[in-house]
Order: structure tokens, then C-alpha cells, then sequence
């Protein structure tokens, strides 16, 4: 039924997803209801900056939302003189991240900007993270921050870069996307809310196969990288410079 009365929206009333101050009061649940092992992935990242941080040197956080990325890396950050920038360009993510660092103490100061990463000055990195921001820029755009990200990186810096994955072909995609949704599905998530979201990414978020994340870092120059995570269509990996 979709008469006026209908309780449900219909495809074209579902507005493109945008991480506004609606979606900055549920993010934390969110998330970890959408992204298989998220706080696994969060964890190991902080483990992996800690590993790869290098005195003197900045982290980035790209696409920090409410900061989980950027809390991870400075709890295992143990040289000197590292400083921690966090980005984003959603105004209401950056504005709650303020706030919510502001619960933890750190030596390790942390700048949060509010900044679009396609237009971003990038210096002197040892660490930079990019958990589940590159999907969210326009695909033709990709290179370009991945250049740059790379050229802004020490030799022996790295990328820490975990993306929502395309499948190789359309077969392997909906085998994935068919056990994302059993997830959701065992995370409490409906029917509907899991179409719904679907089509209001659908726009917004286009995922890349990881054979393509793959050969793009290899070409842009990083002579190392390695997946470290998978489950189902999310991946996590380190590109080494
Ligand atoms: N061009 C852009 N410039 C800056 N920020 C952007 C841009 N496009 C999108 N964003 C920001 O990238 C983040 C993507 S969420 C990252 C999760 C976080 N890393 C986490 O580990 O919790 C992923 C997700 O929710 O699936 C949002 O905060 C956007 O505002
Ligand atoms: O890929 C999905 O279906 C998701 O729900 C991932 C997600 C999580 C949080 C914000 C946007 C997309």
C-alpha cells in the first residue's frame, strides 16, 4: 500500500544519507550494528599507529566522525613530540568530537578540524587513517587524495585504510551484501530499515572491490600493503610507503 496514508516511505521520499546531528546522536550504535567487528578494527588501528608512529611526526585521522580512530592511536602512542589531526567535514561530527575528547586526558595533543579531505593540507605524517572515509568520496576523486596522502607520508609511514568493499563480480557482491545484511538483521536492524538505508547510501557511498584498492596503492608507489582484516564486504589494510 502506498497511498498517502502509507507509513512507509517510498524510494524517492528516502533523502541521501548525511552524517547531520540526527545521525551524530546514534552514531556510536550505529555503527557498531553496521560494521562487522568495527571495534576489533578500531583497536588494532590504534595498535598499528602505535607500532608506526615516529617522532616528531603527525597521525591523521581522516573522516573522524566522533574521534574512536584518533582515542585508539593516542592511547598507543609512545614517541615524542607526535601530534594527532583529526578531520571532518560534517560541522555536527566535529563539534561532538570536541566534546568527547574532551573526557579523555592525553600528553598527545589532538587538533580537530573541521575540513574537507579532497582540499586538505597533509605534512609530515607517520600514521595516517582512513577507516571508513574513502568511500565516501566520489570515486574520481580517490587517486588524488591517495596521491597526496602518499606524498605527505615519511618513508615508512603508513595508511591505515579500512573501506566497505565491492564483490569482483555481481555474483561474489550480493553473496556479501546478503551475509552484511544477515548481520544487520542478528543486530536488531528490520527489513525496512535495512532497505532503506541501502538506498539512502546508494548515492552517497560507493564501494570499491578491494583488488581495486589494492593496485591503486601499488601504482600510486606504497611497496608494501596488507589485508589484515575481511568479514563479509568490510576490509582493513596497511599500505606501507
Ligand atoms: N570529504 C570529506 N572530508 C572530510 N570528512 C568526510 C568527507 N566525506 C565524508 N567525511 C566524513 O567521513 C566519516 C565517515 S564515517 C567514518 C568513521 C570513523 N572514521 C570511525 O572510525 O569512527 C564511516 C561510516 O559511518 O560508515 C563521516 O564522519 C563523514 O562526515
Ligand atoms: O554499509 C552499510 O550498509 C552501512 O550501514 C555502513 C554505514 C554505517 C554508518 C554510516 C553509514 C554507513
Amino acid at each position: 500500500m502506498t497511498g498517502k496514508d502509507s507509513i512507509y516511505a517510498t524510494e524517492q521520499q528516502i533523502k541521501d544519507f548525511s552524517f547531520d546531528e540526527n545521525v551524530v546522536e546514534v552514531f556510536p550504535d550505529m555503527i557498531q550494528r553496521s560494521v562487522p567487528g568495527y571495534a576489533t578494527i578500531v583497536s588494532t588501528m590504534g595498535k598499528l599507529a602505535g607500532q608506526y608512529a615516529q617522532s616528531n611526526s603527525n597521525l591523521y585521522d581522516l573522516g573522524c566522525s566522533l574521534g574512536a580512530v584518533t582515542l585508539s592511536m593516542r592511547r598507543n602512542i609512545e614517541k615524542q613530540n607526535c601530534q594527532i589531526i583529526a578531520v571532518d567535514n560534517s560541522k555536527a561530527m566535529v563539534e561532538r568530537c570536541q566534546l568527547h575528547l574532551k573526557g579523555f586526558k592525553s600528553d598527545v595533543p589532538v587538533n580537530v578540524v573541521l575540513g574537507d579531505i579532497t582540499e586538505l593540507t597533509l605534512e609530515n605524517a607517520s600514521v595516517i587513517a582512513l577507516n571508513f572515509t574513502l568511500q565516501f568520496i566520489p570515486q574520481e576523486q580517490r587517486e588524488a587524495v591517495l596521491k597526496h596522502i602518499y606524498a605527505s607520508l615519511k618513508p615508512g609511514g603508513v595508511l591505515l585504510l579500512s573501506e566497505k568493499v565491492k564483490g569482483e563480480n555481481d555474483l561474489t557482491d550480493n553473496l556479501l551484501i546478503d551475509l552484511h545484511h544477515d548481520f544487520k538483521r542478528h543486530n536488531g536492524y528490520s527489513e525496512l530499515e535495512i532497505s532503506q538505508k541501502r538506498t539512502a547510501i546508494e548515492n552517497v557511498m560507493r564501494p570499491d572491490p578491494l583488488s581495486k584498492h589494492i593496485e591503486r596503492l601499488h601504482n600510486i608507489g606504497f611497496s608494501q600493503t596488507q589485508v589484515w582484516y575481511q568479514c563479509f564486504n568490510f576490509c582493513s589494510l596497511v599500505a606501507i610507503k
